[in-house]
């Protein structure tokens, strides 16, 4: 039976006021919340950090019933948890990391078939389980499911990036409850991957509403640098963040406006995205013995380790203004003042870039994101895709992808941000006020291409003498 809906009269800028404490809707979260509320299917990709996930909470608000928020992220998911419940909304979630009494008050809540949770994120095995799908139907015979919100719904598309199979199961929702409306929501879909997420989830395309927002970020500056194994980038980058903190500390007016923000000088947070472990250990290492508060964070670090770093980082505190991480730290970081995101070498894929480079600049200010690219870590990259066991299934997506990013970093004919959105098939050029290298200085760019690669000889040779090896474990 259809969940009635009653919300023509209620206040969503009210609500936007009174629970989320925000002042006004960004474009298109107005319409985006007003279709989700009508009841409609939503497909919506925006821009990381465009505030996708009021999407789906405003309405859970507002609407009777339970919202499932379904997500691969368990420190998003509890962030998020934790963030509304001081908001005074009941949420939770159910995942690996929840206390059993957790887990049972959550379950007990669904089995009245009345629950008085408004969100609950779970994960997408978490929906396969025959328990779980019990109670939810319990829910669903009192009428009181309200919504189905996918988060990353990227994952559910063997042509997405990060395609994860269990999200695959997710079509049981449709089969199950095919009245419940679904909101899919994702910062990183080709037009392909698109339609894969709407077939997959069982929704037709015509009846969902599908919203797809630019995925410019125009106050980020996007920057190649070009490398060669023989040379050690790690003085180029010093020198850059040494020059931005001599920069805050020599401006009279910056000094007076970090005193009184109370602000240190070398304050400037950023993300190192490192692949391996010990390349993290080894450049927050380097910089700290060039005093650079840098720590490490990956998945060889015990939970209560990498807690205390995320935590100390997201505060500014001393000796923790720079993370030298593997993906392990990666989508749902929502720290608003990161000032740079740099790629240490070229990640595994095009949207991996977007989304890691996405965590810089949150809070609308200028920031910049570096990749390092060269042609040894660019075969590398390859090598480390066709030796990856685990994600063997999208073999050619992601060799797609990977080729798309190296032609990225290889590009000088071309604005980056523009290159962004060609590649998640935007139709209208993006804006950039000389946010990117070839902006900056087209010809210097060339330069820096021709003086700073191997030669592809050198590095085929190289290729065949099997020099190309780094201790690669597996992707965190
Ligand atoms: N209307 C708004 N006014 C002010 N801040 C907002 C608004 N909507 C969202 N935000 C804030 O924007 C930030 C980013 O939101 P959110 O985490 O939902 O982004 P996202 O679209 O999921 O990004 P990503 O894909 O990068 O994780 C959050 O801190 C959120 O509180």
């Amino acid at each position: 039976m259809p969940l009635s809906r009653s919300n023509s009269c209620v206040d969503i800028d009210f609500t936007l006021r009174r629970t989320f404490k925000k002042t006004s809707f960004r474009p298109l979260q107005r319409e985006v919340i007003v279709a989700a509320l009508e009841g409609q299917d939503v497909f919506v990709q925006a821009a990381t950090s465009f505030g996708k996930s009021l999407c789906f909470q405003l309405p859970a608000v507002i609407d009777h019933g339970i919202t499932i928020v379904i997500s691969p992220l368990l420190s998003l998911m509890t962030d998020q948890v934790n963030a509304l419940r001081l908001a005074g909304i009941r949420a939770g979630t159910i995942n690996g990391n929840t206390s059993f009494e957790e887990k049972k008050d959550l379950l007990r809540d669904l089995a009245t078939g009345h629950p008085l949770t408004r969100l609950l994120y779970v994960t997408p095995e978490q929906c396969s389980s025959d328990h779980f799908r019990k109670h939810l139907s319990t829910v669903y015979d009192q009428q009181e499911l309200a919504r189905i919100a996918v988060d990353e719904a990227h994952c559910i598309s063997e042509w997405g990036h990060d395609f994860r199979p269990s999200f695959k199961q997710l079509c049981w929702f449709r089969e199950s409850f095919p009245d419940v409306p679904v909101i899919c929501l994702t910062a990183t879909a080709t037009a392909q991957v698109r339609r894969d997420i709407i077939s997959t989830m069982g929704l037709e395309e015509s009846k969902t509403k599908v919203f797809t927002m630019t995925t410019s970020r125009t106050n980020l500056h996007y920057e190649v640098r070009f490398k060669c194994d023989e040379e050690d980038h790690f003085e180029d980058f010093l020198a850059w963040l040494k020059s931005t903190h001599r920069r805050r500390a020599e401006d009279p007016q910056r000094r007076t406006q970090l005193d009184k923000k109370q602000e240190r000088v070398d304050n400037v947070p950023g993300i190192i995205y490192a692949i391996t472990r010990n390349d993290c250990e080894s450049i927050a290492a380097r910089l700290r013995s060039n005093k650079i508060g840098a720590k490490p964070y990956h998945a060889g670090l015990t939970t209560q380790e990498k807690n205390e770093t995320l935590q100390r980082w997201v505060n500014n505190e001393e000796g923790y203004d720079v993370i030298v991480a593997t993906t392990a730290f990666g989508m749902g970081i929502d720290k608003e003042n990161v000032r740079f995101v740099v790629h240490w070498s070229i990640p595994k894929s095009f949207e991996g870039f977007y989304q890691e480079a996405g965590r810089a600049g949150r809070d609308g200010k200028a920031s910049l994101c570096i990749m390092y690219y060269s042609r040894e870590d660019r075969d590398r990259a390859f090598k480390r895709i066709a030796n990856d066991k685990k994600e063997a299934s999208n073999l050619t997506a992601r060799m797609k992808s990977l080729q798309a990013l190296i032609n990225y970093c290889e590009e000088t004919n071309s604005c980056r941000h523009a290159l962004i959105c060609q590649y998640f098939g935007e139709l209208t050029m993006p804006q950039c006020d000389y946010a990117c290298d070839w902006h900056k200085d087209s010809k210097a760019l060339k330069r820096a291409k021709k003086n700073g690669l191997q030669s592809e000889e050198w590095v085929s040779t190289q290729r065949d003498m099997g020099r190309f090896d780094d201790g690669w474990d597996g992707y965190d």
